[in-house]
């Protein structure tokens, strides 16, 4: 199986992994892919059961996401690369920089959480949306990705990443709904050796910034910043905010660390 990716950027840079939510595809990132892809070869892949990758079927876990991204730099040819995630995708960017940590030099963190409970409510979202009910879930889902104010500016917007959502294959979607009831990823934060920046967003209701202090002080070389006026799709709702950080941090001698 190989993971669906979208590659940009010139081909001898620096290879840059950005790793999407749950029910979202790498094109959750398209935000900052223009202030990224000039000093980086950015790839953004869809996570097993999601966009345009396979649907084997579930239960998934984080162990089995994050050896199918391994899989993916081994079909690139990459021995290394630096890693941001968002949400599910950074809980498989902490796995992978806990039991992978040659392949990973630099590592971001957003809107994410080492251990996301309840698991009954994510097994309960599982069996729901294999029972045919992600479409009525949908508009729940969004309204945790945006902030008010941003819904009401830019419906469109909020309207495409809904659609994105609907579009996830229901046996995907469920199956790392219950990799995120299995997770405990704590204990393994403690082997995590490259540097780490963890953004949380003042207004997530999904994974809130009190998750990502956690994971900060986790990490040995960590730093968190907080983005203002964002709800769980931070990079969507401040972009300009979260290329600044994301490009601080994966090219430290060109630019200014927060
Ligand atoms: O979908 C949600 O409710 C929020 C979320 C948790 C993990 C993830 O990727 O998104």
């Amino acid at each position: 199986m190989t993971l669906h990716a979208t590659v940009d950027g010139p081909p001898d840079a620096p290879v840059l992994l950005l790793g999407s939510s749950l029910g979202t595809t790498g094109a959750m990132w398209q935000p900052q892919v223009a202030a990224l892809a000039d000093r980086f070869r950015v790839v953004r892949y869809d996570h097993l059961g999601h966009g345009g990758s396979p649907v084997p079927p579930g239960p998934y876990t984080i162990d089995l996401l994050g050896r199918e991204v391994l899989g993916l730099l081994d079909h690139l040819g990459v021995g290394s690369a630096h890693y941001a995630g968002l949400s599910l995708g950074g809980m498989v960017g902490m796995w992978l920089a806990a039991h992978a940590p040659e392949r990973i030099d630099r590592l971001a963190l957003l809107c994410t959480s080492a251990c996301l409970g309840p698991a009954e409510v994510w097994r309960a979202r599982a069996a729901g949306v294999r029972a045919g009910q992600l479409g009525s879930l949908a508009d729940t889902v969004v309204s945790r990705w945006f902030t008010p104010g941003f819904a009401a500016a830019r419906p469109d917007t909020v309207a495409g990443y809904r659609d994105m959502l609907t579009a996830t294959p229901p046996a995907g979607y469920a199956a790392c709904c219950e990799a995120i009831a299995a997770m405990d990823l704590r204990a393994d934060l403690a082997a995590v050796r490259a540097p780490t920046l963890v953004i949380g967003a003042a207004d997530d209701p999904a994974t809130p910034p009190e998750h990502a202090a956690d994971i900060a002080e986790r990490i040995p070389a960590a730093r968190l910043a907080v983005v203002d006026d964002a709800a769980h799709l931070a990079n969507v709702e401040q972009p300009a905010a979260v290329a600044r950080l994301l490009r601080a941090h994966f090219e430290p001698e060109g630019g200014t660390n927060p």
